[in-house]
């Protein structure tokens, strides 16, 4: 039996994957995982229950992951599972500062008892003209899930794109369009785009990367769009660029106090990934991940362990290990096998920063005392017989 806690709203297509052996709580306290979507989790005390954090979605700036790191919680999340959703929403955000269609829209509400609104439609629909993507440069900053997507979608709309990601994964590199111009510093970017979207994590390298300096490279009349994170723009400086002209719109899914109501921002309340289709995704992925942990030890999208995936132990008995990345580890652990005559059936390391995974297939049964003499192992985080 394994128990669950939601700290956010999960969809029930994803919830409808667990077997009857999971049980939901009321109490995180007593939750084997924890599933969450953007709730607040650095405050949070963790119970030395707690196996495993399931972010369904891709940012988890929420999520302590070292604490979680040092205390054998393994930390998911659902890459590209709502990267779609998250593109859709950046096109419609380009189109909404290009032209003022929220301004328009308002027009016809406030006039909708007019009589005469038809005509008097055509006299004022001046004010609310803008101009095309079409043949307009976009900047993509962050070539990952979602920004690959948009990067491509904007070409089809017949955008010249210029993408700048120093870190592309090769599958990214796949997947990206031959007709994106590959800009070799982000300052080139700033100076020829006219409009300018990030799709990064938001990292202590990343936060307030639009600043000021940034800002003041940016062509004038520039469209700004951030889908990423507030912290990745100085909402101050961007203030600045808005009263003087210098960015004509700033499109954030981001409302702060701060940019929330101030002019020529268009504030949306964090809406991209909140589309039935990517709510449905990242929940079932979610929930695979868990469960495959929970049930197999395997490890597949986490964020502060390595991903390590022995599939299913067969007829075999499974141990797992969390523990620091050094020396003689293994050595420690095959030691302690040996000495009660366990037999190794398969085995498994991998490693990620500063941590480590060691997954064990037995052809015996595998003994508490021996996982409790793994345990006592200086650096050994965690230990799970899992089957
Ligand atoms: N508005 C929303 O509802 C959503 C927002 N997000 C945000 O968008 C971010 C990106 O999401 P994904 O594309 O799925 O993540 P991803 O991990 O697939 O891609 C991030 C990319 O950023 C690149 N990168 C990192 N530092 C960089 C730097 N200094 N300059 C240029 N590139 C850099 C990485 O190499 C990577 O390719 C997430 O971390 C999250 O904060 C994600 C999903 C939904
Ligand atoms: O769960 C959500 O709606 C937030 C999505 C998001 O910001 C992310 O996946 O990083």
């Amino acid at each position: 039996m394994y128990h669950y806690y939601c700290l956010n709203q999960i969809s029930e297509a994803g919830m409808e994957g667990m077997t009857e052996q999971y049980v939901p709580v009321s109490d995180p306290g007593k939750a084997d995982a924890i599933l969450v979507r953007s709730a607040a989790m650095h405050d949070m005390e963790f119970s030395p229950e707690l196996k495993a954090i399931a972010r369904a979605g891709a940012g988890v700036n929420n999520i302590p992951l070292d604490k979680c790191a040092e205390r054998g919680i393994v930390v998911f999340n659902t890459p590209g599972a709502n990267a779609n959703g998250v593109k859709e929403l950046v096109i419609a955000g380009m189109l909404l500062a290009s032209r003022d269609i929220i301004g328009g829209i308002n027009w016809v509400q406030e006039n909708e008892e007019d009589g005469n609104i038809a005509k008097d439609a055509e006299k004022a629909k001046k004010a609310f003209a803008g101009c095309e993507l079409e043949g307009k440069k976009l900047g993509v900053i962050g070539l990952g899930a979602i920004g690959v997507l948009v990067a491509n979608a904007a070409t089809h709309l017949g955008m010249d794109v210029y993408g700048f990601d120093p870190y592309v994964s090769v599958d990214s590199a796949w997947r990206l369009s031959r007709n994106i111009h590959h800009a070799k510093t982000v300052d080139e970017l700033y100076k020829n785009c006219d409009y300018i979207t990030i799709h990064v994590p938001a990292m202590d390298s990343t936060k307030g990367m639009i600043d000021k300096n940034a800002l003041g490279l940016m062509k004038k009349g520039v469209i700004v769009l951030n889908f990423a994170r507030d912290v990745l723009v100085n909402e101050e400086d961007m203030i600045d660029a808005l009263e003087s002209g210098q960015v004509r719109h700033y499109v954030t899914d981001f409302p702060t106090p701060v940019i929330a109501g101030v002019k020529g921002a268009i504030v949306i309340p964090h809406l991209g990934a909140s589309t039935e289709e990517s709510e449905d995704n990242c929940a079932k992925m979610a929930v695979r991940q868990i469960m495959d942990y929970l049930e197999y030890g395997n490890i597949r999208n986490s964020v502060n362990y390595p991903d390590c995936d022995m599939g299913m132990p067969g007829e075999n008995k499974r141990i797992v290990l969390l523990h620091y990345n050094k020396p003689n580890m293994i050595g420690q652990f095959t030691r302690i096998l040996a000495d009660d005559n366990m037999n190794i059936a398969d085995m498994a390391n991998k490693s990620k920063g500063g941590y480590a995974y060691t997954m064990i297939d037995i052809d015996s049964e595998i003994p508490e005392r021996v996982a409790d003499d793994l345990r006592q192992i200086d650096g050994v985080l965690r230990v799970r017989i899992v089957n």
